[in-house]
């Protein structure tokens, strides 16, 4: 029985990073994600002018209730949509110059919304060259706070950002939301800001956040529920077994619900209450799923799929097109290219049942989950290579060597090739 161990959330990482770094005390950080999207979050805050110390398995933040320490600075968010979206708004809320930029891949993901509610509410900020897109620069000096309305119908990031904000304004906020993706993530961000004693509630489509800052605490990381998609959907592939010790009922993440997928499609799935079991049934059935609540595991999904007895249809996921790459037709061509027969729509795929005989090169677009998904079904085809497989740094530089370690661990359990 493959126990693996996952890295920890980035999500939660990127979130304690700010919380911390805005709370008045010293927090430390129990097994956060070391990877190139919190190492650029962590750099990010040093760069603003706070105290990070990156022992191995364990952060250690000074807080500043203030704000930046610096009045001026220049941070680059390297590929990270979390560091590109929610570091300016902790830079918002205090006092100085600070400008942003991304690489190019994130450059293209969009940032507007977030940037007009900033602007509502006061900020002034500036982008440089396409509108609502990195570079940006913010000439901040606090935030009154106030009634926003935000559309986060593309990202809930917008969301998290401003949300994260609320109890550095100096009146609190009233967020009234238009439209929400990925709304577990907002979850996973008002428990946390609660953790860290802030004070936050909805009423309907309100999030209303009172002001007065955060607490410093201890706070640890759960392994990364996306992460642990891969490792659930091997086992669902190959009729093997997988357990992944961290994340059981009361985690935070709802990407951890992939599992009921994999229940759906005739997998064992086990969650306890500090660890989830996936055992492979040897029988993998098509089905019709809504994904919008948990669309980063949308590609695990489409890389297994042609696997299935029937054809898996993924529904409402129109935001995956401006992720790293626009993860549909990512998926959709690299399914073809193994001989799969897929269609896509606007917010949708379809995936012909089709078991590949021979590999291909997969073509990553620079995405950590392109990669991550193919090499499942690598389990499973022969022959798949990718054109960068690097890029997994992003979420887990050790990918490959844990993934070696699970196929290691597998073989004699079952179809692993
Ligand atoms: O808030 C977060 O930590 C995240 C929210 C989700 O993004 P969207 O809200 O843009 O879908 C998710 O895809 C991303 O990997 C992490
Ligand atoms: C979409 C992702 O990342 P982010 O939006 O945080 O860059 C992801 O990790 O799949």
């Amino acid at each position: 029985m493959p126990l693996v161990d996952i890295p920890g959330s980035k999500s939660i990482t990127a979130r304690a990073l700010f919380l911390a770094a805005a709370a008045d005390g010293v927090t430390t950080l129990v097994r956060p994600l070391r990877s190139d999207d919190t190492e650029g979050f962590a750099e990010g805050l040093v760069r603003l002018g706070y105290r990070v110390g990156r022992a191995p398995d364990a952060w250690r933040i000074d807080g500043r209730p203030q704000g930046p320490a610096v009045t001026e600075a220049d941070v680059y968010c390297r590929d990270g949509a979390t560091t590109a979206r929610f570091l300016p708004t902790l830079a918002a809320a205090g006092h100085g110059t600070y400008r942003f930029d991304a690489s190019a891949q994130m450059r293209r993901r969009p940032l507007a919304p977030l940037s007009r509610a900033l602007r509502d509410l006061g900020v002034d900020l500036v982008h440089e060259q396409a509108e609502g897109h990195h570079p940006l620069r913010i000439a901040a000096n606090g935030v009154t706070g106030g009634d926003v309305t935000l559309d986060a119908g593309q990202s809930s990031q917008y969301l998290t950002a401003l949300l994260l904000l609320g109890p550095l304004t100096r009146e609190g906020l009233r967020i009234t939301v238009t439209d929400l993706v990925s709304e577990p993530y907002v979850e996973i961000t008002t428990a946390m800001m609660a953790a860290f004693g802030a004070d936050v509630h909805r009423e309907g489509d309100t999030y209303v956040v009172a002001p007065g800052g955060y607490r410093a605490t201890t706070y640890a990381v759960e392994p990364d529920a996306s992460t642990a998609s891969y490792f659930f959907a091997a086992a669902a592939l190959t009729g093997t077994e997988v357990t992944v010790p961290g994340l059981g009922t009361g985690a935070l993440q709802g990407d951890l619900g992939f599992v009921d997928v994999l229940r759906r499609m005739g997998a064992r799935v086990d969650v306890a209450e500090d660890r989830t079991t996936v055992s492979g049934t040897g029988e993998l059935r098509g089905l019709t799923v809504n994904m919008r609540d948990i669309s980063d595991t949308m590609p695990t999904l489409a890389a297994i799929a042609p696997f299935a007895s029937g054809p898996v249809r993924i529904e409402d996921v129109a935001n995956t097109r401006v992720k790293e790459c626009d993860r549909l037709e990512a998926c959709a061509e690299n399914l073809r290219r193994l001989g799969v027969r897929v269609t896509t729509g606007p917010d949708w795929i379809e995936i012909e049942p089709g078991v590949p005989t021979t590999g291909a090169e997969v073509k990553t677009f620079g995405d950590h989950r392109i990669v991550m998904s193919f090499a499942v079904a690598g389990l499973r085809v022969p022959g798949i290579t990718f054109d960068d497989p690097g890029c997994v740094r992003k979420t887990f530089p050790g990918f490959h060597d844990a993934f070696a370690e699970l196929r290691r661990g597998m073989s004699g359990m079952g179809p692993v090739n």
